[in-house]
């Protein structure tokens, strides 16, 4: 049976990519069937990401009908020379500061290292959450390519071919993002669980 699973997001972007990552392969069948609900659910911040995200689909499961299963992701841009902030707070920086005085953050330091994490917390029919986890690495560089997501224009990925995530192709992004990782091993988990 294919079963229905809500995405709670109210990022586009996100959902658009959520999309592709999740499609079933050529060859595979589907195992379930993916819709999509702008909740704008409280977020509670916290240094540990595995909390945020657990906290933030607790919240959606109080949204939904008992049984339903959902998921929803909180990414984090994490500067080595601040030990890992902004982390979750990137989303309030970028709101008040927009990305090139982001980029200003870390003049002075020769050290532009940067890890994007995106982090799934899947609550399942029963209630029961699983998280998943991914992370690329890069560095912080002047903007570069269309300011349409995010931190996109000024992260750039160690694993590319050397463009920011802004300047890449959506289909090369999600060869190598944080995001693409994280949601390997949720449609391995729904995969695999239903075999
Ligand atoms: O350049 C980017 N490339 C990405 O791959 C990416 N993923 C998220 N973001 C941004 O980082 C903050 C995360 O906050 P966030 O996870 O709470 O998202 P959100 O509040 O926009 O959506 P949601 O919580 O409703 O799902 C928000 O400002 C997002 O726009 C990205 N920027
Ligand atoms: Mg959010």
């Amino acid at each position: 049976m294919v079963q229905n699973i809500v995405f709670i997001t109210g990022n586009e972007n996100k959902l658009k990519e959520v999309k592709m990552l999740l499609a079933p392969g050529e060859s595979e069948a589907p195992v379930f069937e993916l819709t999509n609900a702008n909740i704008d659910l409280p977020e509670m911040q916290s240094g540990s990401l595995e909390e945020i995200a657990r906290i933030k689909v607790s919240e959606a499961l109080k949204h939904l009908p008992e049984g339903q299963a959902v998921f929803v992701e909180d990414t984090a841009l994490c500067f080595d020379e601040y030990n890992g902030l902004p982390g979750a707070y990137i989303k309030w920086f970028l709101k008040s500061m927009g990305p090139e005085k982001i980029v200003r953050m870390l003049d002075g330091f020769e050290n532009k290292g940067a890890e994007a994490v995106t982090t799934v917390a899947y609550g399942d029919s029963e209630g029961k959450i699983h998280i998943f986890q991914g992370r690329t690495k890069g560095k912080i560089v002047e903007p570069r390519g269309p300011p349409t997501f995010g931190w996109d224009c000024l992260f750039e990925p160690i694993e590319g071919s050397g463009g920011t995530y802004a300047e890449m192709e959506k289909k090369d992004k999600n060869k190598i993002s944080q995001r693409s990782k994280a949601f390997a091993q949720l449609k391995e988990y729904l995969y695999t669980k239903a075999a």
